[in-house]
């Protein structure tokens, strides 16, 4: 299989390539992503392979640079993954480091043989550097098969189009399996003057098993230069970090597995690009969790089943390997946590919970997340519990606390409360009240689906319990909550199909007076990420309202947001559901499955919230508790949302001409919202008064009490 992409007259490779000096590790900020975000939307076709360049400033390098970046990159990646999927492009993340920024652009355009370049500098990281110098330069030094642009803030500041088409030489020059051309060559500071890796002590200091592994790794095989290459098909003098579009976790299991490959595979003689299409997908990629430990035994008398040898697969290796957490004691935030609610959440030791889970047998494995694997589990007393293994990564331990501290902090019957959890060395788990129907998205899409069970009422009620949930998050608990990552697997049922909120890992704390901040990591997942905050990491309450949109939509539909099996230009359930929410033609929305029995104003309603819900200019989304008072049936603000869908229509379709939409992306929303400022702003100022207005009836009316 190869993805080198056959496109006469459209590039076939396109560089993007954005100065970030790195201070102090790596970080995709709001202009990165903006910058990446225009390049797949304007500029990326089919079959285009990108390759997102961040230049690191070696002087304030750091090994948590190194590290953090692999966690960054896994964020970008999942980002933009479904995007990329439904575009049919594939994007790489590479890192390079040296001390001309601008002659490493060049080397790297001439070396992946670019079609064309985009360059864009991140202010925050590199101020002084405009993109149009640096562009200038490029299109000095790159022969006019090179299309060059400079972008800043979406607007092209810099342009030089190619005059003649380096297609042909392409195709000639390239591997077939090009697109898999992915260079992991070390650092300076772990290299010799031969280009032979030699190990700087220190370099890994702070994590002192990767050290040790890392040690390991060098001190056996390897007199190559591309010994860390993940697929070493090109061998680089330069000092290039790529990571490519594979699970995260894989690079560095990959990293420190190698050796084992070439010593116990040696004669096998597989391709690496064999061996890299073979790894598991990122949902298999089980790499970490404790409850392989007889395996990890195991493996300790025959270490060659890190690697399977019929099928190159990399089996389970056992978290040290992986990612240590350092030996710490038990923080003292989980202390102080465990006192204050003694009565509702307990610790448990590992040997319970492999004795509650019949020692992680793989049968009860119920889910897996993008960070935790979960077990049903069982206590001797009969309970049944949901035990989740959080997969240690360099700041699971601060994520996990922060998870258990919100979630010991709330209290409501639609968010899934915690029962305990156990801190053991490398061992982080959170076990749950068990719900028996599992989540939304396997009762609307996956194995759980059952037109019969899941009727309408029970839609019905999710939406509702739903919007509950985060009508307290928002609005009722001590420090309001921004859930960040509303989505129909995060949405749990119990038997009687009363909703639970759950998975509270990205889930942020604010002050009540900021009404939003801008943050560096989007995070979260696409087809549910509300434009301002894919594009410009805006965060505010408003984009859980945005997911919750998708949502109900899902509950209405019965399609998931994102659908690479539907009809081009559908794939997106936003994109395809707009249009047919403006004509209110709910029987064209409406999930075949559900049979009779839909209550028509139920109906009626939840396709209004949803409108609302999903409208681009978060100002313009109702707050959740309005939302709320519509789906439980206040006629007062039924009317109020009909009217406000009806004299809002001719600002969309304005929009719509304005901006084609044939690109039928959610990203294309994103950039609707980016390009139309003045749009939103005075449609966010009529819906502020609106719902103002509202606010102040309910003051006055005692119906509203
Ligand atoms: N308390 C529970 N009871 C029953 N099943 C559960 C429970 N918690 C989680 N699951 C199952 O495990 C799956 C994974 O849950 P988890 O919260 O770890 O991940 P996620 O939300 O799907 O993904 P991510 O962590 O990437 O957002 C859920 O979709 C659900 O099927």
């Amino acid at each position: 299989m190869t993805k080198v992409a056959v496109h006469i007259g459209q590039p076939s490779l396109i560089g993007f390539f954005a100065l970030w000096h790195g201070v102090g590790g790596v970080k995709f900020d709001a202009d990165s992503n903006e910058l990446l975000t225009w390049a797949l939307v304007k500029v990326a076709q089919p079959g285009d392979q990108i390759i997102a360049l961040h230049i690191l400033d070696a002087a304030t390098e750091c090994p948590a640079s190194i590290l953090s970046l692999v966690k960054t990159f896994d964020y970008t990646l999942a980002v933009y993954e479904g995007f990329c999927n439904l575009k049919q492009v594939d994007l790489k993340l590479k890192v390079c480091r040296g001390p001309s920024p601008k002659r490493i652009l060049v080397r790297e355009a001439k070396s992946f043989e670019t079609t064309k370049l985009i360059l864009g500098t991140s202010k925050t990281h590199n101020p002084l550097q405009s993109p149009a110098s640096v562009a200038k330069f490029c299109a000095r030094k790159l022969s006019n098969c090179f299309s060059v642009y400079a972008v800043r803030n979406g607007k092209v500041v810099f342009q030089r189009e190619a005059i003649q088409t380096n297609f042909n030489q392409f195709q000639d020059k390239v591997p077939r399996d090009k697109s898999l051309v992915h260079l992991v060559s070390l650092p300076k500071s772990i290299r010799t003057d031969n280009g032979n890796c030699s190990y700087k002590s220190g370099l890994f200091s702070k994590h002192k098993t990767l050290e040790k592994n890392y040690a390991a790794y060098l001190s056996g095989n390897g007199s190559t230069d591309n010994r860390l290459s993940l697929v070493p098909i090109r061998t680089t003098k330069d000092n290039a970090v790529l990571v490519r579009k594979l699970p995260g976790w894989s690079l560095l299991r990959w990293v420190f597995l190698r050796k084992r490959y070439h010593l116990e595979n040696s004669s096998a003689k597989k391709s690496v690009y064999q061996w890299v299409l073979k790894l598991p997908s990122q949902q298999s990629s089980a790499v970490v969790y404790p409850d392989l430990k007889q395996n990890c035994y195991y493996r300790k008398k025959n270490r060659s089943s890190d690697l399977d040898g019929e099928t190159s697969a990399i089996v389970p290796v056992g978290c040290e390997a992986i990612f240590p957490l350092s030996a710490c004691d038990f923080p003292e935030e989980l202390q102080s946590l465990l006192e204050k609610s003694s009565s509702s959440c307990r610790l448990f030791s590992y040997q319970e919970l492999l004795g509650a889970t019949s020692s992680f047998m793989p049968e009860n494995m119920v889910g897996r997340g993008g960070s935790s694997h979960v077990y049903k589990g069982c206590l001797p007393d009969g309970k049944e519990l949901a035990v989740k293994i959080v997969k240690p990564t360099e700041h699971a331990i601060k994520e996990f606390v922060q998870e258990i501290e919100i979630i010991t902090s709330l209290n409501h019957k639609n968010l899934i409360s915690l029962f305990g959890f156990c801190f053991e060395q490398n061992k982080l788990l959170l076990v749950y009240d068990f719900l028996s129907r599992g989540s939304l998205e396997e009762n609307l899409h996956g194995n759980k689906k059952d037109g019969n069970a899941f009727g309408w009422q029970e839609r019905y009620k999710v939406a509702v319990g739903l919007a509950e949930a985060l009508d307290y998050l928002h609005n009722s608990c001590e420090q309001p909550v921004i859930r960040r990552d509303v989505k129909s697997s995060n949405v749990l049922l119990s038997n009687d199909f009363e909703p639970q909120l759950s998975d509270f890992g990205l889930a942020s704390q604010v002050s009540s007076s900021a009404s939003h901040m801008t943050c560096m990591d989007v995070a979260g997942t696409f087809g549910y990420l509300a434009p301002e905050y894919l594009m410009h990491g805006k965060m505010s309450d408003k984009i859980d309202v945005y997911a919750f949109g998708i949502v109900l939509l899902e509950l209405l539909t019965g399609r998931k947001p994102i659908d690479n099996n539907c009809p081009k230009g559908q794939e997106s359930l936003a994109v395809w559901a707009k249009p047919i929410l403006k004509d209110c033609d709910s029987s064209q929305l409406l999930d075949p499955q559900l049979g009779s029995g839909c209550e028509f104003h139920e109906i009626e309603r939840m396709v209004l919230a949803a409108t609302l819900c999903i409208r681009r200019a978060p100002l313009m989304r109702p707050q959740i508790s309005l939302i709320l008072k519509l789906l439980q049936g206040d006629q007062e603000v039924a009317n109020w949302a009909e009217q406000e869908v009806r004299t809002s229509e001719e600002v969309d379709v304005s929009d719509e001409e304005l901006y084609p939409t044939n690109i039928e992306s959610h990203l294309n929303l994103a950039l609707l919202d980016l390009e139309d400022d003045s749009v939103s702003a005075s449609s966010d100022e009529q819906s502020l008064e609106i719902e103002d207005y509202l606010q102040k009836r309910w003051r006055r009316s005692s119906s509203f009490a």
